[in-house]
């Protein structure tokens, strides 16, 4: 595996392996990798002929400065996992090279950013659109992977490629967990082995949900959960919402939807962490 520093470097990688007509596959990333990431690389290698892995914490999603300083940083561990799981080539570039000027590019993507990961997190879709953007133009993938555990990116990143024209496929896959339950994120790296374990009620609420769906209503779904997880004082509930899966908008009742995604947010300690599960909902005679 290659590791590429600069973005003229991988820009002039790619024109070649292009030209000679090889399928590009490519998984953005920040880095800190774990199985979530490695699976999407190994996918990303059976279906290509060329495998790409950028890892680049981008500062201009994080809305939280604190967040950013502290994200879990390890490229020499990275650099290894990617080779064993049969990457050709990682892009890990420098913040000055990916921002040589202060970006001023704005884009908006209406109601999918009012709710949610949107609305708690000013900003960030704008960032996550703009690196995503500019990996695109350096990489041109035919395909990019993405992690079901960011669905509302997911519906962000679709947007923006339908939006721009990115000739490319956008492929998501489902989110890979602990054994507790907990998905597997970057972040966790953070917690401690007592926070680990209050963070899987994230993933319990999620559970405890689904077994109501199609037998309560939303609102009563949503103060059950409300009120369970009012009971770990250790963990504090930022949202917890039950949406249309592709258009992350609240769903007001359960009678028109054929699956819904729980969604949920919440604070462990000094970490922000996000869980969500696609569930089919059985109507009920
Ligand atoms: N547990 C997981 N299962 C599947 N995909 C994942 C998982 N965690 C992250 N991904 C995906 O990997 C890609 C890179 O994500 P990122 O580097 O932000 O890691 P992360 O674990 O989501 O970190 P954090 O949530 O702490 O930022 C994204 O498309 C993300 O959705
Ligand atoms: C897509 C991404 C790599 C953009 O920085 C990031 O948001 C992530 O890791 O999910
Ligand atoms: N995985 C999403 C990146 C972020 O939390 O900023």
């Amino acid at each position: 595996m290659q590791v590429i520093e600069q973005a003229s470097a991988i820009r002039s990688i790619v024109q070649a392996l292009r030209c000679s007509g090889k399928s590009i596959g490519f998984v953005p990333t920040m880095g800190a990798l774990h199985n979530g990431h490695l699976q999407l690389i190994r996918a990303a290698a059976q279906q290509n002929d060329i495998t790409i892995c950028s890892v680049f914490v981008n500062p201009t999603q994080f809305n939280n400065q604190e967040d950013y300083k502290l994200y879990p940083r390890s490229l020499e561990q990275d650099t290894a996992a990617l080779a064993a799981v049969g990457c050709d080539y990682l892009f890990a570039p420098t913040a000055a090279d990916m921002y040589p000027e202060q970006s001023l590019l704005h884009f908006s993507f209406g109601v999918l950013e009012e709710v949610m990961e949107g609305a708690h997190r000013p900003g960030h879709f704008n960032g996550v659109a703009i690196i995503v953007s500019k990996l695109f133009h350096l990489v041109q993938p035919h395909r990019a992977y993405f992690g079901q555990k960011d669905l509302q990116q997911v519906a962000v990143v679709r947007q923006l490629v339908q939006g721009l024209g990115f000739d490319l496929e956008v492929v998501c896959y489902p989110t890979i967990r602990e054994a507790s339950g907990l998905a597997m994120s970057s972040r966790n790296k953070r917690l401690d082995v007592q926070q680990l374990e209050h963070a899987t009620h994230l993933h319990k609420a999620l559970l405890r949900a689904e077994a109501q769906i199609g037998a309560k209503p939303v609102a009563a779904i949503k103060e059950d959960i409300v009120a369970y997880l009012a009971k770990v004082p250790q963990l504090q509930l930022e949202y917890f919402e039950i949406a249309n899966p592709a258009t992350l908008q609240p769903v007001p009742d359960l009678s028109a939807e054929p699956e819904v995604a729980l969604c949920i947010a919440a604070h462990v300690g000094p970490v922000r962490l996000i869980d969500n599960m696609i569930v089919k909902v059985l109507q009920q005679a």
